[in-house]
C-alpha cells in the first residue's frame, strides 16, 4: 500500500524546469531519502508534496486520494506534515506553546486534545525537559528536535523533513536519528531530504536522487549511493558542504 505516489510531476519557474517529469511512490510506514547538489529543486519536491506549490503537470496522491490542486491547508489535514529548512519557531513562546499551536491549527484539536498531543510529541522528540523553556533559548539540537515536533503535532501520517541535521555535531546527530526512529517506528512515514548523508543512511529504506530538477537514481541505499553517476554528484555535494 502506497501512502504518496507522485506520477511525472512537473514545475517550472521562468525558463528554469525546476521539477521535471518526476515519479516516486511511498509504502506506508517506510522512509524514502532525498539527497541531491544545491538547487536540485528538492524543497520544490516538499512545496509541490505540501501543496504551498501546485505542480504544472502530473499527479500526486495521498493515502488513495488525488491531492495535486488540493490547498497546503487541507493537505496538512489530511496528513501530511512538513519541517522547514530554516526553522521559524515563535521565540517568545515556551517550547510547549510552539507545540501547541501546531496541535490546535494543523491537528484541529480541541484545547483538551491538543495538550495532550502535545505532550506526547515532546516525549517522542526527546524535549519533554525543555517544555517550559523559551523557544529562543533552545540550542541548536533542540531546534531541530522542536522543529520536527510541531510537525508532528499536526499527526501526520507522512512526515516530510528538510535537512534537519545540517550543523550539528556526530554525537547530535545521533541523538536527532533516534528522534527520528523513534517517530518512524510510530507508523509514520518519512521523506527526508538531506546533505548529511550518513545521518539519512541510518534512518532510510530507499533513496532518491534529484539533480537538475530530475530524479536520475532511486532504489536501496548502498547500492544507489556505490553507483557512479550518484558516487560523482555525492563527491560535488561533500565539497560544497566543506565550504559552506
Ligand atoms: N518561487 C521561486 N521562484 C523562482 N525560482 C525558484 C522558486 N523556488 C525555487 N526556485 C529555484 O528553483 C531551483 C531549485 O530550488 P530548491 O530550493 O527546490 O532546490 P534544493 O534542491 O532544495 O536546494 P538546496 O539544497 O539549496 O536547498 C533553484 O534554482 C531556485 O532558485
Amino acid at each position: 500500500m502506497t501512502i504518496i505516489t507522485l506520477d511525472r510531476v512537473s514545475k517550472r519557474y521562468g525558463a528554469l524546469q525546476v521539477t521535471d517529469a518526476v515519479s516516486l511512490a511511498l509504502e506506508r510506514g517506510s522512509a524514502l531519502g532525498i539527497i541531491g547538489p544545491n538547487g536540485a529543486g528538492k524543497t520544490t519536491l516538499f512545496n509541490l508534496i505540501a501543496g504551498t506549490t501546485l505542480a504544472d503537470s502530473g499527479t500526486i496522491r495521498f493515502d488513495g486520494e488525488d491531492v495535486t490542486r488540493m490547498p497546503a491547508r487541507r493537505r496538512c489535514h489530511r496528513g501530511i506534515g512538513r519541517s522547514f529548512q530554516i526553522p521559524h519557531p515563535f521565540v517568545g513562546m515556551t517550547t510547549y506553546e510552539n507545540v501547541l499551536v501546531g496541535a490546535t491549527f494543523g491537528g484541529r484539536l480541541s484545547e483538551r486534545d491538543a495538550a495532550a498531543k502535545a505532550v506526547d510529541v515532546l516525549e517522542l522528540t526527546g524535549l519533554a525537559r525543555k517544555a517550559n523553556v523559551l523557544a529562543g533559548q533552545l540550542t541548536l539540537l533542540e531546534r531541530k528536535r522542536l522543529e520536527m515536533a510541531r510537525a508532528l503535532a499536526s499527526s501526520p501520517r507522512l512526515l516530510l523533513l528538510d535537512e534537519i541535521a545540517g550543523g550539528l555535531t556526530e554525537p547530535e546527530c545521533a541523538e536527532l536519528v533516534d528522534a527520528i526512529r523513534n517517530v518512524r517506528a510510530q507508523g509514520v512515514s518519512i521523506i527526508w531530504i538531506e546533505h548529511v548523508v550518513h545521518a539519512l543512511l541510518a534512518v532510510v529504506d530507499r533513496i532518491a536522487v534529484i539533480d537538475f530538477g530530475r530524479k536520475i537514481a532511486e532504489g536501496e541505499p548502498a547500492a544507489t549511493m556505490a553507483s557512479p553517476e550518484v558516487a560523482a554528484i555525492y563527491m560535488g555535494m561533500e565539497s560544497e558542504a566543506a565550504h559552506g
